[in-house]
């Protein structure tokens, strides 16, 4: 049976952040993931987490001004020194502190004007560097296609770029986060890119939700149970995080669809 993540960024919004845990844990979850965690203090989460039983299993390097519309900086040529600092002197540490296996780096936003090549130029310099921190701090670094719809301009889109960049700089501990509801919007064929995908070994965290409008998986065009029970059978032993927006103000009402796995989370 899958283990899932519930995602505190988007999940139980109805709590303050920190109270987000608790719930979480109320409801039968054994993990968590978010977006961001420098807004709160290391070891102020890292209680949370012991206290309610919960792993952190995934969070994201700092992304620039994200309040700004900045959507990571991996890809930006100028950022470099930046992004190379937000990994070293803010993630790798959060990271340790919470004890938490992977780390989220986003690509960014396409600038107007800048060739495409001398972006993926960028991007590789900067994913290869930073996934060489990342091992040495015993960390795995994910990279994540994201769609266009939601995040016009994101430099990662499609599984297959995802994957090829992977292969092209040989980092053990360089890997792909899936988001389901994202390849659902920009490639479809789910079942397919997971049998593809899947047994290569190269995909560390998938993230699920219903499509078209992000809500719960059990909401929309989606059939979560056969893409989950997909997950079983092509072998995946990795978190599925749960990365929607509750369609009701209470998240705990919505989570029907996780009735037949909550008994099996560890
Ligand atoms: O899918 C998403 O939006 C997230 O996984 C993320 O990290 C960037 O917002
Ligand atoms: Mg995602």
């Amino acid at each position: 049976m899958p283990l899932f993540a519930a995602n505190l960024s988007l999940m139980y919004t109805e709590h303050p952040f920190v109270a987000r845990f608790a719930a979480a844990a109320r409801d039968g979850f054994r993990a968590v993931e978010y977006l961001f965690p420098y807004e709160h203090e290391a070891a102020l989460l890292a209680r949370e987490l012991r206290e309610h039983g919960l792993r952190q299993v995934l969070f994201n390097a700092p992304p620039g001004d994200f309040a700004a519309g900045e959507r990571g900086l991996a890809c930006l040529p100028g950022r470099e020194a930046e992004f190379r600092a937000g990994l070293l002197h803010q993630a790798l540490p959060y990271a340790q502190d919470l004890d938490c296996p992977r780390i989220h780096v986003m690509a960014g936003l396409a600038p107007q004007g800048v060739a495409r090549a001398r972006l993926r130029e960028t991007y590789l310099e900067n994913l290869a560097w930073a996934a060489d921190q990342a091992r040495a701090a015993g960390r795995e670094l994910l990279i994540e296609p994201i769609n266009t719809r939601d995040m016009p301009g994101y430099f990662l889109n499609r599984q297959e770029e995802a994957h090829a960049i992977v292969a092209e700089l040989k980092r053990p501990n360089l890997k792909v986060q899936m988001d389901l509801y994202h390849c659902q919007i920009v490639e479809g064929d789910l079942a397919s890119k997971l049998s593809q995908y899947i047994p290569g070994g190269r995909v560390a965290h998938i993230q699920i939700a219903g499509v078209p409008e992000r809500h719960e998986p059990d909401r929309g065009e989606l059939n979560h149970a056969y893409l989950l029970a997909l997950l079983d059978e092509l072998g995946y032993a990795g978190h599925v995080g749960c990365e929607y927006r509750p369609g009701q103000a209470d998240t705990s009402a919505g989570l029907a669809w996780f009735e037949p796995y909550r008994a099996t989370q560890r």
